[in-house]
């Protein structure tokens, strides 16, 4: 049985003055190409993302999108297939998409604007058949040559559409004689970027032969979570908390993605990637340059990215005994029996691939010298939770009689990400009572408290982005090589030797392993994934 929260009394509007909320900026007319159309990702993200933004009528008036993929199919079918898909969610929610009905007519502006090409993205004559579409496009929808080509494909595909995209001359942009751009070519690409810091830097080469790094857009839903996006108001919003956030006062910081799901229908994916590669230098390296950045000069793209990439650039790679890795085996997960992973759908019996790591980082700079990062994500975990809590250093010196100092709790800031979004701070007081005992109490910010939620992907403000041509929530050529080298030594010792896997039950926080790496660092540990709150109340 599910328990509703009772519905909390304060609001912002009561209590704070706050100008409204700005509108967006409208968006250019634009058409979008999503190759993969009869993909995972498309159904179940992109789709969503898009009626959500003709839902919030964020999307452009004269727009168009064509899908391509090999499965036969028409425009109608297309649609079709789409509409039923978005349908079967209503009431079965994928990610924080929660619907409880399909708002019609904001379906039939997206509809009417969607057509098919069947083929082949490996065969020249696809991309002619794309360029009498996009031509069709900009006579129906007023699309101006404007067009964003979505890579839904899988990554050793990315290359080859943006070499046949250049040869067809379809990203090239249009300039005035006075160099001012008259409609514009962006492409996005999914993620994997690469597999090793080789391979992404043979990506980015092969892909610049073609775009400037401004047509590309390298997406990492988790910037698209508004409370990542927070990190950055909480941090620079505020006089509060800056001058606190550094080496004097902050005693390590720990980055949990932890999921209750398993590998479900993409073990293939899974088998050659493995949670490392999945989640750690694109998702939580995104986490992580946020939480330990310098503030920028302004929240323009050129400044924010810089020194996020100022952060990777500061980071030195991992020594492989700083790395932690397992594997699930079978357990009981939210109270429902589950398989282990090498039984699981297209997964070797014998598996190697890790489904859970953890890490200890450090940025070595003024700001952060000293100070571990430790991160961690897994599959088949106790609990879902996405949050950066940071640890504050202890009290040097308590004036309480029966209180040593080392028996005060540290204070704990805790950045939630998902799914219960919001801030909280721990902090000791004064228990009631005639005794001078202290106990750890929170302050705690949700985030459904103060703004209504929407139900959302997480891709809507990124594609949003795209279209206004906003790089600052994508990743930059640097920040994904970066990302790479910093894991490479742990990929290349783990591919080398065989562990001893399953080594975690689903169900539980994960391998004894990740345990021992904080453990061995003067008797640090994780929180506790599945409880929830670090202070059990008095
Ligand atoms: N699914 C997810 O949750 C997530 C996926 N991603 C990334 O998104 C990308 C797509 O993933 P996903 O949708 O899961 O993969 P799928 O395997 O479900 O879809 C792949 C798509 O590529 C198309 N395709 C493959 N080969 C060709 C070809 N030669 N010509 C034309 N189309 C082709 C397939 O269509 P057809 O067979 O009809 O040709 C299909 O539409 C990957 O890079 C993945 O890493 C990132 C985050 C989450
Ligand atoms: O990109 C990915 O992210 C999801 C986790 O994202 P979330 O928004 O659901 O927290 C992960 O399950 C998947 O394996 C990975 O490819």
């Amino acid at each position: 049985m599910s328990v509703k929260a009772p519905v909390r009394t304060h609001h912002a509007a009561q209590l704070i003055q706050c100008p409204p909320a700005r509108k967006p900026k409208p968006t250019d007319p634009c058409v979008m190409v999503i190759f993969g159309a009869s993909g995972d990702l498309t159904k179940r993200l992109v789709i969503p993302a898009l009626y959500n933004l003709s839902r919030t009528r964020a999307l452009p008036e004269k727009f168009a999108l064509i899908g391509v993929a090999r499965t036969p199919e028409t425009s109608e079918s297309w649609r079709d297939y789409l509409y039923d898909t978005l349908k079967s969610y209503v009431g079965n929610p994928v990610t924080d998409f929660d619907i409880d009905h399909i708002d019609e007519a904001a379906w039939q502006r997206l509809a009417e604007k969607m057509s098919y090409i069947q083929g082949d993205l490996t065969k020249p004559e696809l991309y002619e058949a794309l360029r009498g579409s996009l031509q069709d496009a900009e006579k129906e929808h007023g699309t101006n040559g404007n067009a964003i080509f979505y890579l839904a494909v899988a990554d050793r595909l990315f290359g080859t559409v943006v070499d046949h995209l250049g040869e067809a001359k379809l990203t090239n942009q249009n300039e005035n004689q006075d160099g001012k751009q008259r409609f514009w070519r962006r492409v996005v690409v999914e993620k994997p970027f690469g597999h090793s810091l080789d391979s992404a830097g043979a990506l980015n080469t092969q892909i610049l032969r073609t775009l400037h790094e401004d047509q590309i857009f390298r997406i990492d839903h988790f910037l698209g979570k508004d409370t990542v996006q927070s990190i950055m108001a909480f941090r620079f919003g505020n006089g509060l908390f800056e001058p606190i956030w550094n080496r004097d006062r902050i005693d390590h910081v720990q980055i949990t993605a932890a999921e209750t799901v398993g590998v479900e229908q993409r073990g293939a994916f899974y088998e050659v990637t493995g949670a490392l590669r999945d989640m750690i230098p694109n998702h939580v390296f995104s986490l992580l340059s946020m939480v330990a950045m310098e503030p920028p000069t302004g929240f323009d793209a050129r400044a924010i990215r810089s020194k996020k990439a100022d952060v990777l650039a500061a980071m030195p790679a991992v020594e492989p005994a700083c790395a932690a890795r397992g594997q699930y085996g079978a357990g009981n997960v939210l109270d429902k029996k589950v398989k282990s992973y090498r039984q699981e759908p297209h997964v070797a019996t014998d598996s190697n691939v890790e489904t859970y790591v953890a890490m200890k980082l450090e940025v070595d700079n003024w700001r952060w010298a000293g100070v571990p990062f430790y991160v961690r994500t897994g599959k088949h975990l106790s609990n879902r939770k996405t949050e950066i809590a940071i640890c504050f250093k202890q009290a040097p010196y308590t004036a309480f009689q029966y209180t040593p100092v080392d028996a005060l709790r540290p204070n704990w800031l805790v950045l939630r990400i998902a799914p219960d979004e919001g801030i909280s701070l721990q902090f000791e007081v004064k228990r009631r009572g005639p005794v001078v005992d202290l106990a750890a109490v929170k302050m705690d910010f949700h985030y459904n408290d103060w703004f209504p939620k929407e139900p959302n992907v997480g891709y809507e403000t990124l594609l949003y982005d795209v279209m206004i041509g906003d790089p600052t929530l994508f990743m930059r050529d640097d920040m994904v090589e970066h990302g790479w080298r910093i894991v490479q030594p742990v990929l290349d010792a783990w591919a080398a030797k065989k562990a001893d896997f399953p080594n975690y039950d689903s169900g539980s926080d994960g391998p004894m392993a990740a345990d021992e790496l904080l453990r061995r660092d003067g008797g640090r540990a994780w929180r506790p994934v599945g409880l929830g709150s670090e202070c059990a109340k008095p």
